[in-house]
């Protein structure tokens, strides 16, 4: 059987273990797929720090290596989206299969890269791209294909969730975890992608986009990072009960029976959560993610979002699939965004907030907060006063209300005369 030829774009975290793993399981990959999968260029930035790799696989012209016409399948583990969306419309274009891990390419760029696969009959693949090692894009893609999902939800950044288990558990320093993080090959070369939000929003982007067959870009997706969460937020989920998780939320809203008239929200941003649920108990890098499909009923999909060799498995599962597809004279799945669903404002999403005040502890203060909740119609679930004189804190937790008349609540307050400081906002997981 001819070999099924393999170009690697990029060999730092993912691409030195993808490098790494074709070579020692040449074997077993060639047995599984029908073909030997042959590895005939690797494209670097800097040859001289890829000792490991044969010298005569190295290139530092990546554009030259997907030009080549006896490339079959070009794997993108650079990440950004230059040079990288150029590179893929070269090898797509000219019909090359295409496995990536780069979720802000495809967030960003998607549909213009599925036009290239589909026009070209080129395969598109990217189980990498969400939620590193685990099996997430494929169930969705395939699996789930005949349900109506409803709602997708979780963990899908491993550097903040990372970040935030070490400032829970250890009382490490935001920067300390942070800095670990990025030691251990999980945090995105510019870390303010997974800080700030954006990694786990493209991240967020992909699974609505599968889940409810709509093109659903990173600018669609409420996002809010964790560079903002303090010390005095995490004492204040732990004072009641809860862990700070930053969550991914996609749901299909309302609709009819059929799905018709229904709406897409896709949010990003912290969570407190009972320390009874669980994505509580999911920590360090790992990632967990809730899928609800009517049929198909609740499925939780848990393992390693990050790390070289992780990623490098879901890589070379991707790479396997398109080979297979090859050898098959076939391909996988097309993009599908029938359903074409318009995105709901993040201020009409219900939410309920968990506010603690500094305030000035005399007789009027409560009433004057409590106001500023009822001018907005926001219903107040309970209060709580700490400490007495100038150092009073009041903690407020609301029934579920628009997020905007929440955020709106939110600036009113800090307004106030009697409110020194808002110390703590954060949305509370909960249906009251
Ligand atoms: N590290 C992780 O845990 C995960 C990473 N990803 C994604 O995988 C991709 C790669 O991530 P990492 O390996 O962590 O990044 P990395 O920064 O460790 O590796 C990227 C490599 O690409 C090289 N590079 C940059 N421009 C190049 C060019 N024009 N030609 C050839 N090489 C070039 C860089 O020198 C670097 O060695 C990104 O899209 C990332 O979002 C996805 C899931 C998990
Ligand atoms: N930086 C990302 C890597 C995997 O997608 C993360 O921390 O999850
Ligand atoms: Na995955």
């Amino acid at each position: 059987m001819s070999p099924i030829r393999v170009a690697v774009l990029g060999a730092g975290t993912v691409g030195g273990q993808v490098v790494r793993l074709l070579r020692e399981q040449s074997a077993e990959l060639t047995a599984r797929i029908g073909a030997p999968l042959e590895l005939v260029g690797v494209a670097v930035r800097r040859p001289q720090r890829h000792t490991d790799i044969p010298a005569d696989l190295l290139t530092t012209d990546a554009a030259a290596l997907v030009a080549r016409e006896d490339v079959d399948i070009v794997v993108e583990v650079i990440g950004g989206i230059t040079p990288t969306k150029d590179l893929l419309l070269t090898a797509l274009r000219r019909g090359a299969g295409v496995v990536t891990a780069n979720k802000a390419l495809l967030a960003e760029e998607g549909p213009e890269l599925y036009e290239a696969a589909d026009a070209s009959g080129a395969d598109l693949y990217f189980e990498a791209a969400v939620a590193g090692a685990i099996p997430l894009i494929r169930p969705l893609r395939e699996s789930l294909a005949g349900d109506r999902i409803s709602r997708i939800m979780g963990i899908v950044n491993g550097t903040t969730n990372y970040i935030l288990s070490a400032m829970t558990a250890t009382g490490d320093s935001y920067e300390y975890a942070l800095k670990e993080a990025t030691r251990l090959g999980y945090a995105e070369a510019d870390p303010t992608a997974d800080v700030d939000g954006f990694d786990a929003a493209a991240k967020a982007a992909i699974l609505a986009s599968l889940g409810f067959h709509t093109r659903v870009g990173a600018a669609d997706v409420h996002r809010e990072g964790i560079s903002g969460v303090s010390a005095a937020d995490i004492a204040a989920a732990t004072e009641i009960g809860c862990v700070v998780k930053l969550l991914a939320i996609c749901e299909r809203v309302g609709g009819d029976a059929t799905g018709a008239g229904a709406s897409v929200s896709a949010r990003v941003h912290p969570v407190m959560l009972p320390k009874s649920h669980p994505l509580a108990g999911v920590d360090g890098a790992y990632n967990a993610v809730y899928v609800e499909a009517e049929s198909a009923g609740r499925l939780m999909f848990y393992g390693p979002g990050a790390g070289g060799a992780p990623t490098a498995s879901a890589v070379l599962g991707d790479l396997v699939a398109v080979a297979r597809n090859r050898v098959a004279g076939g391909h996988g799945p097309r993009e599908s965004a029938y359903a074409d669903l318009p995105i709901q404002p993040m201020g009409e999403v219900p939410a309920r907030y968990h506010i603690s005040l500094d305030v000035h502890d005399r007789a009027g203060v409560l009433a004057e907060v409590a106001n500023a909740f009822a001018d907005a119609g926001v219903s107040i679930s309970t209060v709580r006063q700490e400490g007495t004189g100038r150092d009073a804190e009041l903690v407020v937790v609301t029934h579920s209300a628009p997020d905007a008349a929440l955020a709106g609540t939110v600036t009113r307050l800090s307004e106030l005369d009697v409110v020194h400081r808002v110390t703590s906002v954060m949305r509370v997981m909960g249906e009251q």
